[in-house]
């Protein structure tokens, strides 16, 4: 049985893994906790998912690899500091593996391998991601991941800069630079989580877009990172990528 506590329960995407354990025939659910106060609830879980919040995130996780729990993260917000910070912790703490997924959505994990794969045959790429009005954070870490991997993939096939005159924008136009990649953030009342991937060359684009219609098609992603975690070959590990072989 995996024993599994949730960080974030009464939350949008942690009601959600709540209900998910709690069908699981493998999975036992520990406890749902809402606030650092409570954490100790969790204290018997091996393994602790995170769906909370940027700012509350790094210290769950400093508190997780302290105690040797393995944790699945889908709370965004991290870039390279945050990653080697965790690197850092897991040095001094070795035991506890952990997962940290910008999209659980297995299609989404497919639209940014995608995305990465036609990257290099394009003279520009830009990100829109579009999202719930609620949404803590902008660009969503879906947007910020993908960006990072689009430009990964140019500068390893040595892709010429994108092209763009613009000399003179009212601020924020032309959306975030992210590792030299627009991502442009909506924030639409309606919607759930979307992104699409904009592509161009000489004559012809392409678009890639992934849209989740419910919060419920993030779970079999989150199951399927409680099962694995722990045998992953990495203290730390970004993206269910590898877990789905997409490498
Ligand atoms: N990787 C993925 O596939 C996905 C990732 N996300 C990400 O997940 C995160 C949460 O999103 P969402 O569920 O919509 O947000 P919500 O605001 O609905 O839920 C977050 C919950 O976490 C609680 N919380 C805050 N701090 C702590 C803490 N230290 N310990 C335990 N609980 C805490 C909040 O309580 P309170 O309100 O009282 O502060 C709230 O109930 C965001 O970063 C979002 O981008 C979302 C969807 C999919
Ligand atoms: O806050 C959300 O809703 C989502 N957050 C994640 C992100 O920031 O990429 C994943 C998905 O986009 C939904």
């Amino acid at each position: 049985m995996f024993k599994v506590g949730v960080f974030g329960a009464d939350g949008r995407m942690g009601s959600e893994v709540v209900a998910a354990v709690q069908a699981a025939d493998d999975m036992e659910l520990v406890a749902g906790v809402d606030s650092a106060a409570d954490r100790d609830a969790v204290g018997a879980a091996d393994y602790v998912v995170d769906f909370t919040h940027p700012d509350a995130v790094m210290d769950n996780l400093e508190w997780l690899i302290e105690r040797g729990i393995h944790a699945v993260v889908g709370t965004s917000g991290f870039d390279e500091a945050r990653l080697e910070r965790v690197r850092e912790l897991q040095a001094a703490n070795p035991g506890a593996k952990v997962l940290i997924a910008p999209n659980f959505g297995i299609a989404a994990v497919l639209m940014m391998h995608f995305a990465q794969k036609a990257a290099p045959y394009f003279d520009s790429t830009e990100i829109i991601e579009l999202h719930h009005p609620n949404k803590a954070d902008a660009p969503s870490g879906t947007a910020y991941r993908t960006a990072e991997m689009v430009a990964e993939a140019r500068r390893e096939a040595g892709t010429a800069p994108m092209p763009d005159a613009t000399t003179s924008e009212i601020d924020g136009a032309r959306g975030a630079d992210v590792d030299g990649v627009r991502v442009h953030a909506l924030r639409v009342a309606g919607l759930i989580a979307h992104q699409e991937v904009v592509f161009g060359t000489s004559g012809e684009t392409l678009k890639i877009r992934h849209d989740s219609m419910n919060r419920t098609s993030f779970m079999p992603g989150v199951l399927l990172g409680v099962r694995r975690v722990a045998d992953l070959p990495e203290p730390l590990t970004l993206g269910l990528e590898s877990i789905l072989g997409l490498e």
